[in-house]
C-alpha cells in the first residue's frame, strides 16, 4: 500500500482526494492536514507520497518543508512561475535525499485538459492567431488559470520554433478587453456560477477556425490523474522535479 498524506485536505480538492485515496486499493490515507496544522508530522515513517491542493500563497512554502521533511510530493496547486520552480529544484539538491526527491508539480490532472494543451501546441504552428478562454466557478482565487497560462506558454513555444511572426492585432485602445498577454497569447478568464473548469483554445486562419475545448463538469475528473502521479511517484518517476502529468502519459 501506498501511504498518501494530503495537504489542504479540508479543501475543494483536497477533499476529494482524501475521498480517492480512501477508495483505491493501492492507497492508503496517513495525514489530512490543512491550514495551521504543523506539516513536520509528515515523515517517511508515515507517508510515501504527499499531495498538495492548498492556495497559491502557501504552496511553495509547503513545498519547501515537505522537502525537507524529506517525503515525495505531487503538487496541483497553481501559480508557478519559473522563480519558484528554480526554488524547488534548489531545495531539492539541498534537501536530505538529493539523488532520489521526487516533486511533482501539474497544471491540471484531467485527461481532457491534458489533451487539449497538448493539441493545442500541436496545431499552434499551423494558425495565424491564437486565444485561450478559460472558464471557472467564481469560487477560484487566480485568473487566469494554471493550465491556461501552461497552454498559453506552450503555443507561445510552438509558434517561436516554428519562426512565426506575432499574432495580428489592430487593437488600439484596450481598457482590459484584449485580456492578459501571456507570451504574446491573449488569455481571457471568465467567472461564472454553474461552472467548474473549462478551456477554449481558438486558432484562427483566413476563412477557417479550430476550436479545441475541455471540459471539467466535476472535481471527480481530476482524480486518476492524482493517483496516477502517487502511484509513479512511489514507483518509476524519475528523481528531481517534473512537471505536467503529459510526462506519465504516452503521448
Ligand atoms: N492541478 C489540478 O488539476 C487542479 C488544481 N487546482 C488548484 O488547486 C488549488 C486548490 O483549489 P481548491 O481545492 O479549489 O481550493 P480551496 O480553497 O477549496 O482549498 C484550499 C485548501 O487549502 C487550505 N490551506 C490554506 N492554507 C494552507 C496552508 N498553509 N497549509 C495547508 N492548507 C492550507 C485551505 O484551508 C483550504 O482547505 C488551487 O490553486 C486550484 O487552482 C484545482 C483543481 C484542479
Ligand atoms: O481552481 C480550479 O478549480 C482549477 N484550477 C486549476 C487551474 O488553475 O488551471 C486546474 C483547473 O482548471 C481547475
Amino acid at each position: 500500500m501506498i501511504k498518501v498524506s494530503v495537504v489542504g485536505a479540508k479543501g475543494r480538492m483536497g477533499s476529494h482526494v482524501v475521498e480517492a485515496v480512501n477508495n483505491a486499493e493501492d492507497t492508503e490515507l496517513a495525514l489530512a492536514l490543512d491550514a495551521g496544522d504543523d506539516l513536520t508530522q509528515i515523515t517517511p515513517a508515515n507517508t510515501d507520497v504527499v499531495v498538495e491542493f492548498t492556495v497559491p500563497s502557501v504552496s511553495l512554502n509547503n513545498v519547501l518543508t515537505l522537502i525537507g521533511q524529506g517525503v515525495d510530493v505531487v503538487v496541483g496547486t497553481t501559480g508557478w512561475t519559473d522563480e519558484k520552480l528554480a526554488q524547488v529544484k534548489a531545495a531539492i539538491a539541498q534537501g536530505p535525499k538529493p539523488e532520489t526527491q521526487k516533486v511533482f508539480i501539474a497544471p491540471n490532472f484531467a485527461i481532457s485538459a491534458v489533451l487539449a494543451d497538448y493539441f493545442a501546441t500541436k496545431a499552434a504552428k499551423y494558425f495565424e492567431s491564437a486565444e485561450v478562454i478559460e472558464l471557472h466557478h467564481p469560487t477560484k482565487v487566480d485568473a487566469p488559470s494554471g493550465t491556461a497560462i501552461h497552454t498559453a506558454r506552450g503555443i507561445a513555444e510552438a509558434r517561436k520554433a516554428a519562426g512565426m511572426a506575432p499574432v495580428p492585432d489592430a487593437t488600439e485602445t484596450d481598457g482590459g478587453s484584449r485580456g492578459q498577454v501571456i507570451d504574446g497569447i491573449h488569455v481571457h478568464a471568465v467567472r461564472l456560477r454553474g461552472l467548474n473548469a473549462h478551456e477554449e483554445v481558438l486558432f484562427g486562419n483566413a476563412g477557417e477556425q479550430l476550436t479545441i475545448r475541455a471540459d471539467s463538469f466535476d472535481r471527480t475528473s481530476f482524480m486518476p490523474g492524482v493517483l496516477l502521479a502517487v502511484r509513479k511517484l512511489a514507483g518509476d518517476a524519475p528523481a528531481g522535479l517534473t512537471v505536467g502529468l503529459d510526462q506519465f502519459l504516452d503521448l
